[in-house]
């Protein structure tokens, strides 16, 4: 799988602030990457400077092979990025719109054939501000993509909605990514995050603080899991003699195993050897919402 991102030691200022300090990252051809972070982490700022939109004062970017800051225009012609709601006038109807964009940027598709795409052909003559939250992302969605870009980036685009509409917004990025599209998104949801990213990057303070699929970050980032279990006051010492076990506790006759992910099924083997079968076992896995709070934590100290 090729890359069609690289971006290597970026860093921006404004003034006093330094938006981003030390940022690299890649995103594969075909992928959906999440960009996650604290609103200020600087996340915005480096999608700008990898569109050509904003100038890095250091690092190098890479898009499909051009420098944004040389080739911001051929560059344009090749990516998709997804407006704000608010730089779309409230009086601008949905066919209008989609005409505009791709009388900007043609070589895409035909527009009418992205609004049917997605599913906007009986909204073609209501006005944007008309439009439900839900109908406004399909419709910023697809005027992300009537250039027929290879690479769109995406910022916060289920903020607000409902969850329905928050689904099915999460099916359009998906029929996106099915499309060959490569996606960046920027998201500070986790549901988001692990349901749609096939990668993410988590920037704090300006600096990428991990990188790698949901699971590799939940896996390398967090203490493993606990078993928990009513053990009827039987002696279950011998537990912290098994494979992978850090700690054994038993708190009001409930005992805690704390070990790596791959403790349960030793757990359980073991129990089961001595007659111990509790029927109140539970294994508790640390969420990639936990695991991202302590990296941003630390990350900020
Ligand atoms: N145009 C600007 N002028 C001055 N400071 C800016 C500008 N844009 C962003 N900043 C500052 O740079 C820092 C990073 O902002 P940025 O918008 O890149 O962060 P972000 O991670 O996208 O945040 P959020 O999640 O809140 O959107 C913040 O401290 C912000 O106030």
């Amino acid at each position: 799988m090729g890359t069609v991102i690289e971006v290597e030691h970026l860093a921006k200022r404004y003034g006093d602030v330094q938006a981003v300090a030390d940022v690299s990252f890649e995103v594969h051809e075909g992928e959906i990457l999440g960009i996650l972070g604290p609103n200020g982490a600087g996340k915005t700022t480096s999608v700008e400077c990898v569109q050509g939109l904003r100038a890095p004062d250091a690092g190098r970017v890479d898009v499909l092979g051009l420098d944004p800051t040389v080739h911001a225009s051929a560059l344009r012609e090749r990516i998709g990025a997804q407006l704000q709601e608010s730089s779309l006038p409230q009086r601008l109807r949905v066919g209008e719109a989609l005409a505009l964009f791709s009388s900007f940027q043609p070589g895409g598709p035909p527009w009418r054939s992205v609004m049917h795409d997605w599913g906007l052909e009986a909204k073609e003559k209501a006005a944007f501000g008309s439009l439900s939250g839900g109908q406004r992302q399909r419709l910023l969605v697809a005027l992300a993509l009537v250039n027929d870009p290879e690479v769109v980036f995406l910022d916060e685009m289920t903020t607000g909605l409902d969850p329905a509409a928050r689904r099915s917004t999460w099916e359009l990025v998906e029929r996106i990514r099915a499309r060959g599209t490569t996606v960046a998104l920027v998201t500070h949801f986790m549901d988001e995050a692990e349901r749609l990213c096939d990668r993410l990057v988590v920037v704090a303070a300006g600096r990428v603080v991990a990188t790698g699929t949901p699971a590799e970050l939940v896996a390398a980032h967090s203490d493993g899991v606990t078993v928990t279990f009513s053990a009827g006051g039987a002696d279950v010492r011998f537990l912290e003699g098994l494979p992978g076990v850090h700690r054994v506790e038993v708190v009001d006759d409930r005992v805690l195993v704390h070990g790596i992910p791959a403790v349960p099924p030793h757990v359980g083997k073991a129990l089961v050897d001595r007659g111990i079968t509790p029927d109140d076992m539970d294994v508790e896995r640390p969420s990639l919402e936990d695991v991202y709070l302590r990296l941003v934590e630390d990350g900020r100290s």
